[in-house]
């Protein structure tokens, strides 16, 4: 999978290198590239932003930088999808990290100021599908940190960047339930036990206690992801 970023902060990204996701890189399973939008600018201060029309407080992102920086990193693309962190999009959750996955070329369009020319997402339509993705209900300021997030969602889910593909599935929301509590030695820790029934060796019983656990918590934390509540 190919992952172009384009960010007026491109240093924001250099964790890439250290984390899962830098050795997925050198073993060739993530090509990720960030470019740094001002690349794209003619004028001496390398402008990026401009007033809004219409009036309104803040700035908006010019659309002449990103249509070149767009027309630039898709022009070897068959059929990019392009994502644009931003509070106005979808919800990003664990079934679009799925989605996304199969995708062979992502570009993440990070925003700042007060957001992008409007006319940048319809042009970007003519070069590939265009996605506005949101965190959450809050608001950033700029799309780097939500970007980051959805690399980072995205990227260990690519076969082979994640040791042990078995941890995949068990994890939280894959099967729409949040985790079960997971401990390790010591079996007794400042007065706090081991469940017993960890220790017990009994499999089935184990896995029936987990599973268990996964609802309970489910419906305390987060009723919402349970079936019929969406
Ligand atoms: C592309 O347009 C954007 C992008 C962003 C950065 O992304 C997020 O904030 C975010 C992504 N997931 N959840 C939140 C922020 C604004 C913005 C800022 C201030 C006022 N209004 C809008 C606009």
């Amino acid at each position: 999978m190919r992952i172009d970023v384009l960010t007026i902060f491109p240093s924001f990204f250099d964790v890439l290198e250290v984390s899962l996701l830098g050795k997925a890189r050198s073993a060739g399973l993530l090509d990720v590239r960030v470019h740094d939008l001002r690349e794209w600018t003619h004028d001496r201060h390398r402008t990026v932003d401009d007033t809004p029309y219409g009036g309104g407080a803040g700035m908006v992102m010019k659309p002449e930088p990103w249509g070149e920086a767009l027309d630039a990193v898709t022009q070897d693309s068959e059929r990019p999808v392009i994502v644009f962190p931003s509070p106005a999009g979808e919800v990003f959750s664990q079934r679009t990290a799925r989605d996304l996955v199969e995708t062979d070329h992502l570009v993440f369009g990070c925003g700042r100021y007060e957001g992008i020319d409007e006319r940048v997402f319809a042009y970007a339509a003519t070069l590939g599908e265009v996605r506005l993705m949101s965190l959450g209900d809050y608001v950033l300021n700029g799309g780097e940190v939500a970007a980051m997030a959805m690399i980072e969602a995205v990227g260990r889910l690519v076969p082979g960047v994640v040791g042990n593909p078995e941890s995949l599935v068990e994890e939280s929301h894959e099967d729409g339930l949040l985790e079960y509590p997971s401990y390790t030695k010591p079996s007794s820790w400042r007065g706090y036990d081991v469940p017993p029934i960890l220790l017990s060796g009994n499999h089935g019983a184990i896995a029936a206690w987990r599973r268990e656990q996964q609802v309970q918590r489910t419906i305390e934390r987060r009723p919402d992801l349970l079936p019929g509540n969406d």
